[in-house]
């Protein structure tokens, strides 16, 4: 690897905003078919290095070289031309389309109606065979997985002549056997020739398919070596700049109380009329963290709108303390006691245009002591902010800057923050460290275990099975909006939990687990 030429050289990279340096004299080095993993906490600069390679952000001083020439990577076109290319973390397909029109949409000079379709199928055909990618590029992009999606997504890149390629967390959205396949896809490609960028907060990601890693520490790259034989540990020591431990979330075992929220027989259906949830019933008692486990897209997502008000249910009930909410406003809902750290941030959780200090008081600005007499009172409003800022360790310059400008994993702390402070009795934490590094994802589980010990009902929604059973003391499976099993947490195992999530009854999975 360390004779292969360097195709990319970022070279004292600083990227001021303002008075704040968000990149402080970085240098990166990238080989030809070389894994390279970008490693730093929340707000530690990742995302606002790779801006300034895919041509979204200029450097404030700093080179960049591309095969040895200094260029200069002035839009996302720019970027481009020069093969660096993009996979995104949100996918970005059009459903009613075709796996081709879809990468050929905004790549191709299209004269009329004269693209050639069949040219750039039989193309996409021989790139996807040539990276072990398999897409049917005639499928309809609406039809076909999250996985296969973000498959598309780099087909996209490749398709456009990208070498080196960016991934974002890639494995966020994705199940473990996706994630099994991502691996061996990003194998293939560095075989191939192409390079890879990899920006994740999952240690084990790196240790398995990284050769090198650069690490990243409050704006300055402060190191960069071959990922063979360091551990996890010694990862995540390098990238805080302390020991940290990476040890499972301390707890007692839950003392479970009385029911704070029941669904009863809950129906709920999809933007396009199509059952999500389907007569289920839950309880949801003090002391006790209920996990929810499943793959993304079974009804998850519409069963947290239904109990939070954002969407109508079909039939049945949402009770919290004995009381009917059910198809409440979102408002009352909140008002009686429910929190909602969304899966979403920037759709349902955060004014992105919106101080930090505004968003932080978003859910009890016109009460006491944020407003008096129905005034709102900045003094107040900013103190506040300051003091949860502080307590949630989010990094930010001040409470003044826009939520838009914190880096992702900061804006979830923001949230987490503001919705863990209004000692609500029902918390609903809809993956809640997604994008967070080590050290927040620990505090955040500390969190929502404290809440459970102070005798808070806990409802945790997350697509990651060791979140789940880390946190969770009871868990419930849901596949196609029914709950295949409820099962205790230390007497479960990832197989089972896998199992149940594939749609098998909790007798079958047992049966199936007892036959191997
Ligand atoms: N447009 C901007 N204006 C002001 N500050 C910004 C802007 N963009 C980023 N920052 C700041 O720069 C710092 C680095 O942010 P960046 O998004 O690069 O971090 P990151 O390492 O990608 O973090 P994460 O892992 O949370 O995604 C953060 O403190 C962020 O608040």
């Amino acid at each position: 690897m360390a004779d292969e030429p360097i195709v990319l050289e970022m070279h004292n990279i600083v990227k001021q905003f303002g008075e704040f340096r968000a990149n402080d004299d970085i240098n990166l080095q990238v080989r030809r078919g070389q894994i390279h993993a970008l490693l730093g906490e929340n707000g530690a600069g990742k995302s606002t290095l790779m801006n300034q390679l895919s041509g979204l952000l200029q450097p404030t001083s700093g080179d960049i070289l591309i095969n040895g020439q200094k260029t200069i990577v002035d839009s996302p076109a720019k970027a481009a031309e020069l093969g660096i290319g993009m996979v995104h973390q949100h996918f970005m397909l059009i459903d009613a389309f075709s796996v081709t029109e879809n990468i050929v949409l905004g790549s191709e000079p299209v004269n009329g109606m004269n693209l050639n379709i069949k040219k750039a199928t039989k193309d996409i055909q021989k790139l996807s065979e040539q990276y072990g990618l398999d897409v049917d590029p005639q499928a309809l992009a609406g039809d076909i997985s999250v996985g296969m999606q973000q498959r598309v997504e780099i087909l996209k890149t490749l398709y456009r002549g990208a070498d080196i390629l960016i991934f974002d967390e890639p494995t966020a959205v994705l199940t473990p056997q996706e994630i099994d396949e991502l691996m061996n896809i990003m194998r293939h490609l560095a075989a191939e020739g192409k390079s890879i960028i990899l920006i994740t907060h999952k240690l084990d990601e790196i240790k398995a398919v990284a050769d090198q890693v650069t690490v990243i520490r409050r704006g300055k790259s402060i190191d960069s070596f071959p990922v063979e034989g360091v551990s996890s540990q010694e990862l995540a020591d390098i990238m805080v700049g302390r020991s940290v431990s990476l040890y499972d979330t301390a707890k007692t075992p839950a003392q479970p109380k009385e029911t704070v929220l029941s669904l009863e027989g809950l129906t709920v259906k999809d933007s396009r009329g199509v059952t999500a949830v389907k007569d289920l019933s839950l309880d949801f008692k003090a002391g006790e963290v209920l996990g929810i486990a499943g793959i993304d897209g079974n009804g998850q997502s519409e069963l947290i709108s239904a109990i939070t008000g954002l969407i109508p249910t079909a039939s049945g009930k949402v009770v919290l303390h004995g009381k009917k909410i059910t198809n409440k406003k979102p408002r009352q809902i909140t008002e009686a006691g429910v929190a909602h750290i969304p899966e979403d941030r920037h759709r349902f959780g955060l004014e992105l245009d919106m101080t930090l200090a505004e968003n932080i008081a978003l859910q009890t600005y016109y009460k006491r002591p944020l407003s008096k007499t129905g005034v709102l009172d900045y003094n107040a409003i900013n103190k506040h902010a300051r003091d949860l800022i502080e307590k949630f360790d989010v990094r930010t310059v001040n409470e003044l800057v826009t939520a838009g400008s914190l880096s992702g994993g900061n804006q979830q702390k923001a949230i987490i923050a503001r919705e863990l402070d209004r000692d609500a009795d029902f918390i609903i934490a809809a993956q809640p460290t997604r994008g967070l590094d080590v050290g927040a994802i620990e505090y955040i589980h500390q969190q929502l275990i404290n809440q459970r010990d102070a005798g808070k009902a806990v409802m945790l929604v997350s697509f990651e099975l060791d979140e789940i059973l880390n946190v969770a003391d009871r868990i419930a499976v849901i596949s196609h909006g029914e709950i295949t099993g409820i099962v205790n947490a230390n007497e479960t195992s990832k197989n089972e939990l896998g199992l149940l999530m594939a749609g098998m009854s909790l007798d079958q999975a047992r049966a199936q687990l007892a036959g191997e």
